[in-house]
């Protein structure tokens, strides 16, 4: 409804000229072409064959009809003429620690099927691994394509650069494959990003260059230092580390609520520093702000977007007050419970790498931070009744500096995946009576579907919505009840991973491919819904299949097939 909607503040981080153009190229393109097999990131991924002044003539003299538009033929011929191919600048790159099966991979997967099935997903790596070609080394201004210092694994598709948190579940997945070198590669490079912006982007893209994603480098960083005890990257990661923690705990991501005993609390928020339509998806944005009247809400609207696409749940009830109104995006106005999960975890791993380096000051001050930040998660998304920790909804209109007072009607009742993910932190899991509470909550809240955990219960038509099951969400409420000390929460584990690993073996079966998200209801159906079409590929999904098989192995009798 119009009242909820609210005009726009925050910095915006300029974009490229290239990009803008590409842009244009974009709904230019829309209109030629149509709305059939339309994507519109492939434009934005294009790069210059020459010069973009020369490129910017060359379009301009293209013959227009009488309402504008150019002719399929001119237009094809034109970007065939001055643009390589989306994609072209990230060339493969064989990743020198794949073995086809490497020595002590999946011990206890003892079915033969499920082990033959693990080695293909284990041999996708070879087909996400990517490079950034010379060209873009040599001439940054011809691409969108950031240049970086090694190899990336990508999650494919049209997922053609490396994505920041997806990363997190692709190196999980190279631990089981015991490619620690490429998973370093992974961490190096997103470390330069945060050497060069002050944060880590949304993806390798200068279109990205204005927010980041789910803050998980740390944990990356923990990850490989349990498997190889690598002291030099922990010292080379810690002084970045300092700086994202920075960069989720000042300004406009942090924000204050005090509670009903007047005790203040620092929680952190999404944010992108942008307010105008995505150039990935610029075409969709601007149909949906054509809703919306006045400039400043239509900024105030693709601010909610960019931000919403920070959190990685693009797009998702919620972040929505009106479930089927996409213009009623409020995600600068809730603290979300996932995204403090994050921060706490990167409290905790800084703390950890600081004692590992000998820096006993940091790892003091860090300890107390995680413990301030338990405390605040207790505070503001903890609901006793329910057993779930919920995203807080600040009071519309508040200012940055403002804090504002705790009221119980400000949290957000609705069923999500992200209401459990505390319990990936040992912190809560460690904690049994607490466990079993949240479990209880769990299985009573039709979250649990057939063959996985649904993001949500509405079906809104939005990718992060029912009945879609991400595979990192999967993996942190598995891992969570897992590593808790009550045995029915990690019997729940155990199951959860069993019907998910069946229908990710499944699927495969029927398409040949692994999919980027899937339908919980249905044994051996991929997700659908969302923006765009459903993309296989997929470094997630095959880093959490990976992950989860050598947890639990597979045992020679059990049946993979759907039951
Ligand atoms: O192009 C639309 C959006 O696509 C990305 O989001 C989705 O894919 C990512 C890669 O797997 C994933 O990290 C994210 O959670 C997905 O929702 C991209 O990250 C968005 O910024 C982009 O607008």
């Amino acid at each position: 409804s119009l009242e909820t909607w609210s005009a726009d503040t925050g910095p915006v981080i300029p974009t490229t000229p290239l990009v803008s153009f590409l842009q244009t190229l974009q709904e230019t393109s829309l209109k030629t072409f149509g709305p059939k097999n339309f994507d519109p990131k492939m434009y934005v991924d294009l790069s210059l064959k020459s010069n973009l002044s020369t490129t910017i003539d060359a379009f301009d003299k293209l013959p227009r009809n009488a309402t504008g538009a150019i002719s399929v033929k001119d237009l094809s011929k034109f970007i065939d003429d001055y643009f390589d191919g989306a994609g072209d600048d990230l060339v493969y790159a064989d990743p020198l620690d794949f073995v086809p099966e490497p020595e002590g991979f999946l011990p206890k997967v003892e079915n033969s099927q499920v082990r033959a099935w693990a080695l293909e997903v284990h041999s996708l790596w070879k087909n996400l691994s990517r490079k950034v070609s010379d060209s873009v080394l040599n001439r940054p201004e011809f691409h969108t394509l950031l240049p970086l210092p090694g190899p990336v694994v990508i999650p494919g598709s049209r997922f053609k650069e490396v994505n920041y948190w997806d990363s997190y579940w692709v190196i999980r997945g190279l631990m089981a494959s015991k490619m620690y070198a490429t998973a370093k590669s992974i961490v190096t490079n997103l470390i330069s990003f945060i050497d060069t912006y002050g944060y880590v982007l949304n993806g390798a893209r200068a279109y990205y260059t204005n927010r980041s994603q789910p803050p998980l480098l740390s944990a990356m960083i923990h990850e490989i230092y349990k498997r190889t005890g690598d002291l030099k990257l922990v010292r080379k990661a810690l002084p970045a580390l300092l700086k994202e923690y920075q960069f989720w705990n000042r300004g406009i991501h942090s924000v204050t609520v005090q509670d009903s005993q007047a005790s203040s609390h620092k929680l952190s928020r999404y944010y992108a520093m942008w307010n105008k339509p995505r150039p990935e998806s610029a075409t969709i944005d601007k149909a949906f702000a054509s809703k919306i009247l006045n400039d400043s809400e239509k900024q105030h609207f693709y601010r909610e977007v960019a931000s919403t696409a920070e959190s990685g749940w693009d797009f998702s009830t919620r972040w929505m007050r009106n479930t089927s109104d996409i213009t009623t995006l409020t995600t600068t106005s809730i603290l979300p419970v996932d995204l403090n999960v994050f921060v706490l975890r990167m409290e905790l791993d800084i703390a950890f790498f600081a004692k590992v380096v000998g820096d006993n000051k940091t790892a003091k001050s860090f300890l107390k931070a995680s413990q301030t930040r338990k405390r605040a998660i207790n505070s503001v998304f903890w609901n006793e009744e329910k057993g779930q920790w919920l995203d807080y909804w600040l009071d519309n209109g508040a200012t940055l500096e403002e804090c504002q007072a705790w009221q119980a009607s400000n949290q957000n009742h609705r069923a999500y995946a992200s209401n459990y993910l505390p319990l990936w932190i040992d912190l809560f899991n460690s904690d049994t009576c607490l466990v079993k509470k949240v479990k209880k909550s769990l299985d009573s809240s039709g979250l649990v579907c057939a063959v996985g955990i649904a993001t949500s219960l509405i079906n809104s038509g939005n990718q992060w919505d029912y009945p879609n099951g991400w595979a990192p969400l999967q993996h942190m409420i598995i891992e969570g009840l897992l590593r808790s000390g009550s045995e029915e929460a990690r019997a729940m584990a155990e199951d959860i991973a069993v019907r998910w690993i069946r229908t990710n073996y499944v699927a495969y079966k029927k398409t040949g491919a692994m999919h980027e998200k899937y339908n919980v209801e249905k044994c051996g159906d991929f997700g659908g819904g969302g923006e765009y079409i459903p993309q296989t590929g997929f470094g997630w999904s095959n880093g959490v299949v990976l992950a989860l098989l050598e947890e639990f192995g597979w045992p020679r009798d059990l049946k993979i097939d759907c039951q």
